[in-house]
């Protein structure tokens, strides 16, 4: 065994609590476990989905070998192990995914928009076709020239009533569809999101389905140029496309119709809210955090916390023995609250899918009263999540010095793919901005109007009594700072406005107060939720403590963050500061002997990683020069480009050296 080995089996000696048990709350519990390994096993254990280590394979390879995979996955897998939506295998599936993979569009984003917005009738015919693979569709929303402002979208979808069709059009360059994933090479078929006009009159964007490659051939049809965008800071194996559509003829039934129809006349009918054609947005930014951004964060922190235990470097006490970077407080403080984000967002995210789960069940009864909260809250939650998600990895990765740069600690492959969750989805201003016109508008409205969520806005401020650091008072510090931001944009907004400035410009000239204040109140919800998670959960003594003592790390680290905005605000004294400040630093003393263990709690598999750092083993210098071994660059003893390039200088090295050697 490598001393490297040693020294985490001894961090994991002196760990004080259950890994076991913390693992079964992270995952909902102990049958949540078991359910989970025996997926990640039963797709661990298939030699069918072995490949090379992706840092040593290029692009296509990595696409191909990505979609080899995904379509094994769907067609013989899934079913085979009755891991099928809305089962409790579904809900872990992610856990044993390939480290890349495509198919995910599709699968992830086009079938739940074929189930919102087809008919009865579409969801029947296109839902089985998909499911099996029998065609891949792509989810073509954005443009090249509009990705955000949706109302700006140019592809157009003209009603011809003599065919009873729709033709598709891309008017400009900046019109055609770029971006949508899985539509490069594999999709034959785009849910295209289009301006529908019909008899001249516009009616906004709406969902059509359009074959865009021959069933047989796979070669693109008539008016249909599609392809791939080229290399990306990441998601090398997802092949994010091109679609330029010119008199694309689709039939008339292929207008997803269950919000609105054109009738065989070309009358328009509307059965639907328009803002339901946003419903898939919601139903992603819900559902993505967890499987692309805070794991993605549980994964980094994993790697870097048992490097951070077997790296050794320097001395704290001078004379003595090189200590673990670990032991460094400075290192704690850059990598326990990371720990601490990726508890408090998973637990508050599951709230947030309750809610939505209850809101789809209200929908189908008709009632969308929800559809305003549910809609503020998940683009600001999105928006958060990817936002601390990214900083956390990239704090992570830096954490462990040069290595963290090398592609074999798997860190950089984490940072691309947390980084553009940011972007996708809905850029994250944008989001932030969406959610503070809904919570302006509640700032306005009486408390009985207000689901409870968002009652602290209109209420008094509380004051705090007792210990500052308790968890009820970080949770009311963090509600009085959302409520006094949010009065204090909208109070800013109507300054402006009554200044004499048009609505539009005094809500651009608050912006940057607005979205201050919904980055103020996703926080309090988030650490709200995440305290109320920590008192209801049922676990051991020791199990609790970690958790509360994560929990409060999470509200004391955000707020030693900003402590001028809770100072400005007369929330805080310099006085709570200080204590706060050393409550942190004490915090991080306590959870260090803990630390390998909480990770571990996270039981991600070495193959889920592909980190050279983050091993179980904590082998990390015989792995690193394993993987480099690998490197295709080092397949011959001498690259051919030192051969044609270098050679003569080289050569000519020689004689001068030799030339100096003979006449000494
Ligand atoms: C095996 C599979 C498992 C599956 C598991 C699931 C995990 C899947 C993981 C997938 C992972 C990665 C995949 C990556 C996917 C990436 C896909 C994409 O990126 S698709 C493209 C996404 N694009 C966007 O999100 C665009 C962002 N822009 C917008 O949302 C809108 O343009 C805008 C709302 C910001 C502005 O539009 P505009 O027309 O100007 O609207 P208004 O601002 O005037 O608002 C009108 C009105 O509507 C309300 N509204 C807005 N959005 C919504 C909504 N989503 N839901 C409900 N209501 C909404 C808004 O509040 C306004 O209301 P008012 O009352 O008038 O204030
Ligand atoms: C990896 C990846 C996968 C994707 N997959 C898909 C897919 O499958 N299907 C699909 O349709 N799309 C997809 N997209 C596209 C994605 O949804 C868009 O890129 C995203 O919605 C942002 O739009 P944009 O690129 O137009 O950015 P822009 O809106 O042009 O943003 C540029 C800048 O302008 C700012 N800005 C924009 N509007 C405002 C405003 N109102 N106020 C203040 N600032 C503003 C933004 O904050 C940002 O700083 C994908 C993108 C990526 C990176």
């Amino acid at each position: 065994m490598s001393i490297e080995s040693n020294l985490l089996k001894k961090e994991r000696q002196n760990v004080t609590f259950s890994v076991e048990e913390l693992t079964n709350v992270w995952d909902g519990g102990k049958e949540d476990t078991e359910i989970r390994r025996k997926v990640v096993k039963v797709f661990g254990d298939d030699p069918v989905l072995k490949s090379p280590p992706i840092c040593t394979m290029t692009r296509e390879e990595r696409y191909t070998e990505a979609t080899r995979k995904c379509v094994y996955i769907f067609r013989n897998m899934l079913q085979k192990n009755g891991i099928y939506p809305g089962s409790k295998e579904f809900e872990h599936f992610w856990n044993a995914m390939p480290i890349e993979y495509t198919l995910l569009i599709h699968m992830g984003a086009f079938i739940p928009c074929i189930m919102s917005f087809g008919s009865e009738e579409q969801v029947a015919k296109w839902l089985p076709l998909s499911a099996n693979l029998n065609i891949i569709c792509t989810y073509a929303q954005t443009e090249l020239g509009h990705g955000s402002f949706l109302r700006g979208l140019e592809t157009e979808a003209t009603f011809d009533r003599e065919t009873q069709e729709f033709v598709i059009n891309c008017p400009k360059v900046s019109s055609m569809k770029w971006w949508p994933g899985d539509m490069g090479l594999n999709a034959n078929h785009a849910l295209v999101m289009a301006n529908l006009i019909v008899g001249g009159k516009k009616y906004g964007m709406h969902p059509f389905m359009v074959q865009i490659r021959d069933l047989s051939t796979h070669m693109p049809l008539p008016g249909v140029t599609v392809g791939d965008i080229g290399s990306k800071m990441g998601f090398e194996a997802i092949d994010n496309g091109f679609l330029y559509m010119k008199n694309v003829r689709i039939p008339r039934e292929n207008l997803l119709n269950k919000n609105s129809e054109v009738k065989p006349d070309g009358t328009y009918v509307k059965k639907a809210s328009d803002r339901l054609m946003y419903g898939s947005m919601v139903n992603l930014r819900v559902n993505l955090p967890k499987s692309q951004a805070i794991d993605v964060l549980a994964k980094a922190c994993t790697i870097a916390i048992r490097y951070s235990a077997v790296r050794r470097q320097g001395l704290l006490n001078p004379g003595g023995a090189e200590v673990a970077v670990l032991d460094y407080t400075l290192q704690q403080h850059k990598l326990i609250p990371q720990l601490a984000t990726v508890y408090a967002t998973k637990f508050a995210g599951e709230g947030i899918i309750k809610k939505h789960q209850a809101f789809l069940q209200n929908m189908a009864k008709g009632n969308i009263s929800d559809l305003a909260e549910i809609h503020a809250l998940s683009a600001s939650f999105k928006a958060s999540v990817s936002e601390q998600c990214t900083e956390g990895v990239e704090v992570c990765r830096r954490a462990c010095g040069g290595h963290g740069y090398s592609q074999a600690s798997g860190l950089p492959h984490l940072l691309s793919k947390v980084t553009p969750t940011c972007t996708y989805e809905g850029e994250n201003t944008v989001l932030y901005l969406q959610t503070a016109r809904y919570l302006v508008k509640c700032a306005k409205e009486k408390a009985a109007d207000l689901p409870e969520s968002i009652l602290f806005l209109v209420q008094p401020i509380q004051n705090a009594r007792g210990n500052i650091t308790s968890l009820d008072n970080l949770a009311l510090y963090f509600k009085n700072r959302a409520a006094l931001c949010v009065q204090a944009a909208s109070k800013k907004v109507n300054q402006m406005s009554n200044k004499g400035l048009a609505m539009h410009e005094a809500w651009d000239k608050s912006s940057v107060q607005l979205v201050h204040a919904t980055k103020a109140y996703v926080i309090q919800y988030i650490f709200d939720a995440f305290a109320s998670f920590v008192k209801e959960v049922k676990c051991s003594k020791s199990v609790k403590e970690i958790l509360e003592d994560l929990c409060c790390l999470y509200g004391l680290h955000y707020i030693n963050n900003c402590s001028g905005d809770f100072l400005k605000l007369g929330i805080l004294t310099a006085h709570h500061c200080n204590i706060a400040e050393e409550a942190e630093i004490a915090l991080l003393e306590k959870l260090r002997p803990n630390a390998v263990g909480i990770v571990d709690a996270f039981d991600f598999t070495d193959s889920s990683m592909e980190s050279c750092l983050g091993a179980y083993d904590g082998n990390v210098y015989e792995r690193l020069f394993d993987m480099a071994k690998l490197s295709p660059l080092n397949k011959e003893p001498v690259h051919q480009a030192s051969y044609k390039y270098l050679r003569p200088y080289l050569l000519e090295g020689r004689d001068i050296l030799e030339g100096a050697k003979s006449k000494l």
